[in-house]
């Protein structure tokens, strides 16, 4: 056996036996990480510890907004988040959900301590970063990417001395940080060690969340749990490993890879267990389910396995009555099951992916086509989850809701003192942090036309320069584009280059607009379900909100879909969803207009039309003091509509805010 074969068998054995590395933060003491961060909240935050400073809470707009953003981590972990609720909540603990930055995107409390709860700042929409808190367990946790407990007179800020914080921060398959788990006690008024139960559940429920989105995130490939403890198969002891038909090992969990001599690019199944990955799928093939003990270094140590095939093989095995349920595709087929579990049962739309599937792997730029919130930015994070790429990062930019002037440096990023005002250190641009993933353009007819000639160079060549670069720069990026523009009329204008048209032109795929598939009851269905999951509730809809939600033309598609359902679940307190329940404007909209003559109200065409929707803008503009976010909000659209036709009207903001407002 080859010494770095032995080393990584060796190194699976010692991660499964609990690993002798320690995460970086975690390898500090705790007085230590938490004296550092004391010192950067008074001399980097210039935080005053007895100060009186407003806590950042997020306006209801754009705490609607990241939620529709984490939608997807939301739904994963929302299952994590309950559980660790119904083992604390009683005992006067508050669990806590927050993004990557630190603000609170879900909460479970026991209703009796709620109240005191909000005063201490636990709710949804608080943001917990080092930087609006000082030293606290979440931002804490955050600055150190590893898990904390802070307590009482750790805090910084005096107003957060009742407190004692449990914060684990949740990471992505590629160890990119996702979020925190956190669970708060108030006035715990013991010592810091009567915190270790709430801190070891957090710790073990942030394992749990950590393997649910492995699987998520590795739903079209082989997955093998393994464990060294058969009768245990607890998250902490056990490790998982994806891998393709070939036996690739494409994925696995942080704890091996932080134990593995070198990368593990070329790493196959045999390289880690004395097995070959045709036997494991054999094996699996014909006793779907059942756990298995395979050798591993030669046969002096075994370990216990458990094989999840990918969701497009369970179709295979279905008819042998073999599947678990959380494999199963729904049964009227309406999710698209190994294609990011789109909701899609309309016929064209499921040839397009069956196409689109045999492009994903081929180097191929892919235009996606298509109305606002038909789901284009789905279907982009879907062909790159299905992609050989799936597990490097996939990095959406959306060109028309960045002014121009700084699109650029976004893209292609800038070195040191590039320009003035330009970060010490210059800055990354999305495309090389997209490298060896999916770069992901939205609304690319919004692009401007010099920047248009420098993408060509990265499709072409490969290559990026940074601003202020000497020497151009390696990348391996796939690109996917979308836009609702009508680029062979721009190509014909002289506003798009054609080019670079012809490039992006090679793949093109229209999105069908909601109203326009046949699959609506399932899409309907589909994203109900999700919602109430991602809700945490059990829940019907009636057949007379089904019939109207079916009769509606839905010109905002999926997304206005799902916030209309995600309304109707949050008003509802019975288990049945009724027509009453459904947004007032939803009801007034339906009952106006019928659906042969509805249009939707950014589809205006005539110049009457186009001079009524330019007032609406000005007149939603000056009512919210030209601030973006609750200016599309009024207007019920989203930000690349809104930023489109800001150009195309000409409306220019009476001052800069409508393009900065991002942190309203
Ligand atoms: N097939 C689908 N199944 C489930 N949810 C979907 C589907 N398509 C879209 N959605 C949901 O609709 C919302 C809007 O989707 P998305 O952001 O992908 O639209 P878009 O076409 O990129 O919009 P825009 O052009 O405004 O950026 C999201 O909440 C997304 O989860």
């Amino acid at each position: 056996m080859e010494m770095n074969q032995f080393g990584s068998r060796q190194a699976l054995l010692d991660s499964l036996a609990g690993g002798k590395s320690i995460p970086l933060g975690m390898a500090i003491p705790t007085r230590q990480r938490i004296a550092r961060s004391q010192q950067r909240s008074e001399q980097e935050y210039c935080l005053d510890p007895a100060g009186v400073a407003q806590e950042r809470v997020l306006t209801a707009g754009s705490l609607a907004e990241l939620k529709e953003r984490e939608e997807r981590f939301l739904r994963i972990a929302t299952p994590g988040l309950s559980w660790l609720h119904q083992q604390i909540g009683g005992l006067g603990y508050c669990t806590l959900l927050t993004d990557r930055t630190g603000a609170t995107i879900d909460r479970r409390a026991a209703p009796r301590y709620e109240r005191e709860f909000e005063t201490h700042g636990l709710r949804v929409g608080a943001c917990w970063s080092e930087q609006d808190q000082g030293t606290c367990g979440i931002g804490t946790a955050l600055v150190d990417c590893a898990p904390l407990l802070v307590h009482e007179t750790e805090h910084f800020l005096v107003r957060n001395h009742g407190i004692s914080c449990s914060a684990v921060p949740l990471f992505g398959p590629c160890e990119e940080i996702l979020g925190v788990l956190n669970t708060t006690a108030i006035s715990a008024n013991t010592n810091r060690s009567c915190q270790a139960v709430a801190y070891n559940l957090s710790l073990l429920t942030a394992s749990r969340i950590e393997q649910a989105i492995f699987f998520e995130e590795n739903a079209s490939n082989w997955v093998i749990r393994l464990s060294v403890h058969p009768e245990n198969w607890t998250p902490d002891d056990s490790i998982l490993l994806a891998f393709d038909e070939e036996g690739r090992v494409l994925c696995m969990s942080r704890q091996l890879k932080h134990q593995l001599p070198t990368p593990y690019g070329d790493l196959r199944i045999e390289g880690l267990l004395d097995v070959t990955a045709e036997r494991l799928l054999n094996f699996a093939h014909t006793n779907p389910g059942v756990p298995i003990t395979i050798p591993c270094v030669l046969g002096v140590s075994s370990v216990h396995a458990q094989i999840r095939a990918p969701r497009k093989a369970v179709r295979v095995s279905q008819s042998k009555g073999t599947h678990t349920p959380a494999e199963v595709p729904s049964s009227n087929g309406t999710v698209a099951p190994d294609f990011g579990g789109l909701a899609v049962a309309d016929q064209k739309l499921l040839e397009s992916i069956s196409r689109i599937k045999l492009l994903a792997n081929n180097r191929i730029p892919i235009l996606l086509l298509g109305e606002t919130g038909a789901g284009k930015e789905r279907f982009a994070r879907a062909i790159h989850d299905y992609s050989v790429r799936r597990d490097k990062p996939f990095i959406a930019i959306n060109c028309a809701a960045i002014p121009d002037a700084l699109i650029e440096s976004e893209l292609f990023g800038y070195k040191e003192g590039a320009f003035t005002g330009a970060r010490v250190k210059g800055n990354a641009g999305k495309i090389a942090q997209a490298n060896g993933g999916t770069l992901f353009l939205d609304e690319i007819g919004d692009m401007p036309l010099a920047l248009q000639t420098r993408l060509l160079r990265v499709l072409a060549e490969g290559e990026i320069v940074a601003l202020g670069a000497s020497a151009p720069e390696r990348v391996d990026v796939s690109v996917i584009c979308a836009t609702h523009r009508d680029l062979p009329a721009m190509v014909r204008d002289k506003l798009f280059r054609e080019d670079l048209f012809y490039r992006l032109n090679a793949a093109t795929f229209r999105i069908p607009a909601l109203r326009e598939r046949s699959d609506v009851p399932e899409v309907i269905r589909t994203v109900f379900a999700e919602e109430a999951t991602s809700a945490n509730r059990r829940l019907a809809l009636s057949p007379d909100t089904e019939l109207r939600l079916l009769r509606y033309r839905w010109p905002g598609n999926v997304r206005e879909l799902r916030n209309v359902l995600r309304y109707a679940i949050a008003v509802c307190t019975t288990n049945l969803v009724e027509p009453r329940h459904l947004p007032e404007a939803f009801g007034q909209a339906l009952s106006a207009d019928p659906p042969a003559r509805r249009r939707p109200f950014h589809h205006a065409e005539s110049e009457d039309c186009k001079d009524a929707e330019r007032t609406a803008m000005i007149n939603a503009l000056t009512q919210c003091g030209w601030k973006a976010t609750a200016a599309c909000r009024r207007l019920g659209m989203s930000r690349s509509t809104f930023y489109r036709k800001l150009k195309e009207h000409c409306i220019v903001p009476s001052t800069p805010r409508v393009h900065g407002d991002h942190k309203d």
